[in-house]
């Protein structure tokens, strides 16, 4: 009799699995854009993906304007009339002059407002004085103001005929401002992604339902949901699946012709209680699974028919992060966003590590602090478990160690990949 093949995945050397920058790559190379577009008022677009390009139609600003309340001149004026203009005008914003600076002359102005014709510098109010006499009213202006001073140039900001955001661009709320100061109403963006949120286990019990031994609460399901929360996304939830292969396929090929993406945690794994992937080998294509990194090796992306599905692991830790680094930019491209890699800078480590195993990429929660001298330091919380998911709480970030790393020393410089670079607020 021979042997049965280990299905034990412990015993599947870290060299023959998928490597990080290949699961991305193969992410990359199999994605595009799924979502068509709508036109919005622009009071709705925050956190939508431009689908078209913004021009400014104009200078913004349009005209030039002061910068302060004061008094406006013309700065060849000064030395002559002795820093004495008599007061000629008054512009208030909103109200622009269309007359002339007499010579000599200065007008009263506010901030925001036009700068009357042949003005083209702006003295402070508290600098200068006012003074009335035989009927007239004078402002002295002080000596050591440049040509220019406290105007604002139109255009300054954004000259006509400019691009200030193109198609694929996540909107923000300073682009709401921005498109907002070129008088845009509507805007073309991407209609958002419809996601379907499944958490599979027999063990799973929503918050608020009892439990026994054994049994475990969907922490999962909370976390995909406030993780998603800001990206243009409409999540259905379809609960809680039980570990029966019938059911899991039934509901994946249901969930599949509706849906643009399937997001399931669980049942990723080998064991003979996870269906994800039979079920994805059945209904579709499997394009990678199993990963060399750690935490998430069970990591699962592929599709059936034109519905993307993503199977992260089970355990918070895993699904968290893998589901900021592969399925953050997997829901942008299908969004029309392109792909969105985290930001990362490097900090010094305040923990040693004296053993890692090579050929993986490993990922440990980390948390920010100062040394002595005031510099930033990164440390690790210092339990590794994939299931503690009060180590993501503890967390300000994820500490990435490459693959060829088999330690970590103390001081030695590490990469740093925060949380808010990732979308997590
Ligand atoms: N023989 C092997 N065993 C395991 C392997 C392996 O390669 N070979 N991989 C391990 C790794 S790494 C991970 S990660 C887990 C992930 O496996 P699954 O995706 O199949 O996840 P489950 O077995 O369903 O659950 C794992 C763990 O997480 C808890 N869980 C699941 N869903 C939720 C949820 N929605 N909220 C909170 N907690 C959840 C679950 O109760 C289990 O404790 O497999 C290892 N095993
Ligand atoms: O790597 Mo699993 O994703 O640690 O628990």
């Amino acid at each position: 009799m021979t042997a049965k093949p280990l299905l034990n995945d412990c015993f599947l050397h870290d060299k023959d699995r998928l490597k990080h920058a290949e699961a991305l790559a193969i992410l990359k190379d199999r994605l595009a854009p799924v979502a068509l577009s709508q036109t919005i008022p622009l009071g709705e677009a925050l956190g939508r993906i431009l689908a078209q390009d913004i021009t400014a139609p104009r200078n913004i600003p349009l005209a030039d304007n002061s910068a302060v309340d004061g008094y406006a001149f013309r700065f060849a004026d000064h030395d002559e009339a002795g820093g004495f203009f008599r007061l000629r005008q008054r512009v208030a914003a909103g109200h622009a002059s269309n007359e002339m600076l007499a010579p000599w002359g200065a007008a009263r102005i506010f901030t925001g407002a036009v700068m009357p014709p042949g003005a083209d510098t702006v003295a402070m109010q508290e600098d200068c004085e006012t003074h009335r006499q035989d009927g007239e009213d004078f402002v002295i202006v002080p000596q050591g103001l440049k040509k220019g001073a406290n105007c604002r140039k139109a255009g300054e900001d954004v000259a006509e005929g400019t691009k200030i955001l193109t198609s694929g661009h996540r909107l923000k709320p300073q682009d709401l401002a921005a498109i907002a100061s070129t008088g845009l109403a509507k805007i073309t963006v991407y209609r958002k992604l419809k996601v379907a949120l499944v958490s599979t286990g027999d063990e799973l019990r929503r918050p608020g339902d009892l439990i026994t031994i054994g049994d475990v609460y969907d922490s999962n399901h909370y976390l995909l949901k406030s993780l998603t929360a800001g990206l243009p996304v409409e999540i259905e939830d379809l609960g809680i699946l039980k570990d029966d292969a019938g059911l899991v396929e039934r509901t994946l090929a249901e969930a599949s012709k509706t849906f643009d993406i399937i997001l399931t945690t669980g049942g990723a794994s080998r064991g003979e209680e996870d269906h994800m992937q039979t079920a994805l080998e059945k209904l579709g294509q499997r394009h990678m699974w199993q990963l060399a990194i750690k935490p998430g090796r069970p990591m699962m992306f592929g599709q059936i028919g034109n519905c993307v599905f993503l199977g992260l692991p089970g355990n918070p830790v895993a699904a968290m992060v893998c589901f900021l680094l592969y399925g953050r930019p997997v829901l942008s491209v299908l969004g029309g966003g392109g792909f969105v890699e985290p930001q990362r800078f490097q900090a010094p480590a305040d923990f040693e590590v004296p053993k890692k195993k090579p050929d993986r990429r490993e990922f440990y929660r980390g948390i920010l602090g100062i040394d002595e001298n005031g510099k930033t330091i990164a440390r690790k919380f210092d339990r590794d478990g994939s299931g503690l998911i009060t180590g993501l709480r503890e967390a300000d970030g994820l500490i990435e160690i490459p693959e060829d790393a088999t330690s970590v020393k103390r001081g030695e410089l590490v990469t740093f990949l925060p949380f808010s670079g990732m979308g997590v607020v």
